[in-house]
């Protein structure tokens, strides 16, 4: 069934677990991840960023909304990384159930203004909203975030965000970052901030740059001819013990991505004079649904719809 972000969120910051929130970019990728959730009863979060739905638009977002609506474990679309308060009020009029304002590249002040007023739109149309405090490495929709830039949520900080937005959950920069490439090793996350921001605030709070960008999926890229440097994720013990202290959302995109590519470079691989399109895409949705399936079950959400 088709829900909004907090009627996921609330109940899984309270039960102790995460929700996965998936990127999708097509119908396979859409297919994967509602599958999946169906099968392991989980409830699920299928996100588009702003190049999605430039990508797919109003196409792609029926797609989920229809699989959303079929399915009997809650589903939300949510919008990943608005950009501004118009883009989050588009994405409102598409159907979507929660919207992120991602004002975080902003000075304090503004992001608090900007947040607000996508709180109080979205709210009167019974929308849920994530909002962002602090800045993650990597690269984000809309902006390059060089390593010396980012930097992590101040739990002080935090509670004044949320007092004076409202908003319903709340993206914090502790140690991960998007992408592939997510540090040398074993990305560092800042447990001890989660901790001291799960003790100030009740919201589901959420974790962004969290895809685990496992070694097998990275040598099957390899195996069947992509080209990828020296690629690390977040540990699942991280997301485990973050699920325990008040990550209630985590944002997988880099492994779908990385799964999706990987189910149609080895068919293309191994069957040359392959053209049918369900031969070549069709293979990747085993792909995803078992990166989904790994991550629903490190994240406790099987089981819990
Ligand atoms: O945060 C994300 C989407 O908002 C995705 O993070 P990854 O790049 O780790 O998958
Ligand atoms: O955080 C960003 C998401 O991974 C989406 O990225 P994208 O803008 O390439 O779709
Ligand atoms: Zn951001
Ligand atoms: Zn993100």
């Amino acid at each position: 069934m088709l829900v909004t972000g907090k009627d996921i969120l609330v109940p899984a910051r309270a039960g102790k677990y995460g929700v996965g929130a998936f990127n999708t970019n097509n119908m396979e990728i859409t297919q994967a991840i509602i599958h999946t959730a169906e099968r392991l009863r989980s409830p699920v979060m299928v996100q588009m960023s702003e190049g999605a739905i430039k990508y797919g638009g109003q196409d792609l977002a029926n797609i989920v909304i229809d699989l959303a609506q079929r399915a009997t474990v809650p589903v939300a679309l949510h919008l990943d990384h608005g950009s501004s308060y118009e883009s989050a009020l588009k994405a409102i009029k598409m159907g979507f159930t929660s919207v992120m304002i991602d004002a975080s590249h902003h000075p304090f002040e503004e992001n608090i203004h900007e947040t607000r007023r996508v709180v109080e739109a979205a709210h009167a149309m019974g929308i849920s909203v994530e909002a962002e405090l602090g800045r993650l490495g990597g690269i984000e929709e809309h902006v390059v975030v060089d390593e010396k830039d980012a930097f992590l949520t101040d739990p002080q900080e935090a509670v004044q965000f949320v007092e004076q937005t409202g908003t319903d959950y709340l993206a914090i920069a502790i140690g991960t970052s998007h992408g592939a490439y997510k540090g040398k090793g074993r990305p560092f996350i800042d447990h001890e901030r989660i901790e001291k921001i799960e003790q100030l605030l009740s919201i589901p709070l959420v974790a962004h740059g969290s895809s685990g960008v496992p070694a097998e999926i990275v040598q099957r890229f390899r195996d069947s001819g992509g080209e990828i440097g020296d690629a690390f994720g977040i540990a699942d013990e991280d997301l485990q013990r973050a699920t325990q202290h008040g990550i209630a959302k985590v944002n997988v995109d880099t492994d779908l991505r990385l799964a999706m590519t990987v189910g149609v470079r080895e068919v293309l691989k191994a069957t040359p004079k392959e053209f049918d399109p369900r031969k070549v895409f069709g293979p990747a949705r085993e792909v995803m649904s078992q990166i989904i399936e790994h991550k629903m079950r490190v994240l406790g959400s099987v089981g819990k719809a």
